[in-house]
């Protein structure tokens, strides 16, 4: 299985909600940095990673809360023993732990002749995370609600990404309490209206897109890792169109003009000192699948 990462080009978060979360507005964009998933029959359950630096194993890990949460709806399959590769950056605003749990859903259902729709797995996928109902549908989609609500948009640009890998994580929790916390204290940014980005993404003009990227989380993100700041001035200077931290962060999307472009300020992003490590991506990239 592959389950690939995402990049949320706008972030819009309104207040705190009663029940703890916050209602969004976001336009999620799948990207081909993968995790493969392998799960495979065994005698008992198991998830193990590779490499496992901060990532839990059994169902503390979320592909194995994924497989335990349709075993319980469907009341039905056998122990599986499920193998992570990681590519996604953990605790990198990227969503890689939903990236597992989506394959995980996909690949439990297949090896045990589930026969289900992608509504119902979104289902389920919801309540293991806001994240993973787009990590199934993959491509762009805009997400409301927690971000669980999902509208497909349509958009035929390809876009060329240099990703910036932070040293340490963040928790997701921790920076929607920073942005809470700032806007108690003051005006941090707003994004303008997401409909920037739709007609950027329509007219398929990559300069239009980088130029409505937004992020609320983007200062909270900043508040709590102040080293962003000179990773993302030095992704343009680098020659990047411009840069947003992902989601609750700290990984920082460069988008590029073109394929040419982004290696060319991967390289020199490399050597600045800004970043743990980079990659280059590109998306829109499919929701969570079978390969090979
Ligand atoms: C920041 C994003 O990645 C943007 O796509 C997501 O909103 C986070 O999605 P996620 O990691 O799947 O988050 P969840 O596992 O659902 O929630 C983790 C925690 O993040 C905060 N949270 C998450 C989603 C949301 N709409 N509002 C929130 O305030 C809550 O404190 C929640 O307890
Ligand atoms: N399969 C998994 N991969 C990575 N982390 C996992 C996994 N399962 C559980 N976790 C736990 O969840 C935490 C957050 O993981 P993840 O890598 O998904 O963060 P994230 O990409 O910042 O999330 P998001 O972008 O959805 O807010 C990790 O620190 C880890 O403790």
């Amino acid at each position: 299985m592959q389950a690939p990462a995402k990049i949320n080009l706008h972030l819009g978060v309104g207040p705190l909600r009663d029940d703890g979360y916050h209602d969004l507005v976001s336009v999620f964009h799948a990207v081909d940095l993968a995790d493969d998933v392998v799960i495979a029959p065994a005698v008992r359950s198991s998830v193990t990673c590779e490499p496992a630096d901060g990532v839990p194993s059994g169902t503390d890990n979320l592909a194995g809360a994924a497989a335990a949460a349709l075993r319980r709806r469907r009341k039905t399959g056998s122990p599986v023993a499920i193998s992570i590769t990681k590519r996604i950056p953990v605790a990198g605003g990227m969503a890689g732990g939903s990236a597992d749990a989506a394959a995980a859903l996909v690949g439990c259902a297949a090896l045990w002749g589930i026969e289900t729709t992608r509504g119902e797995l979104i289902d389920i996928g919801a309540e293991l995370g806001s994240d993973v109902p787009f990590a199934l549908t993959g491509g762009t989609a805009v997400g409301t609600g927690r971000g669980e609500r999902l509208s497909p948009v349509l958009s035929r640009i390809r876009l060329h990404w240099v990703l910036a890998l932070s040293a340490e994580g963040l928790s997701t929790p921790a920076v929607f309490a920073e942005l809470d916390r700032l806007r108690e204290i003051g005006d941090p940014p707003r994004v303008g209206p997401v409909e920037t980005m739709l007609a950027a993404l329509a007219g398929g003009d990559a300069a239009a897109v980088a130029a409505a990227l937004g992020n609320d989380l983007q200062a909270a993100a900043i508040s709590l890792q102040p080293g962003l700041r000179r990773t993302l001035r030095a992704g343009v200077a680098a020659g990047a169109l411009a840069g947003v931290v992902s989601g609750s962060g700290p990984t920082v999307a460069l988008l590029c003009a073109d394929a040419e472009s982004a290696a060319a300020v991967a390289a020199e992003l490399a050597g600045s000192g800004t970043c743990r490590s980079v990659r280059v991506a590109t998306g829109p990239a499919p929701g969570a699948r079978v390969v090979g």
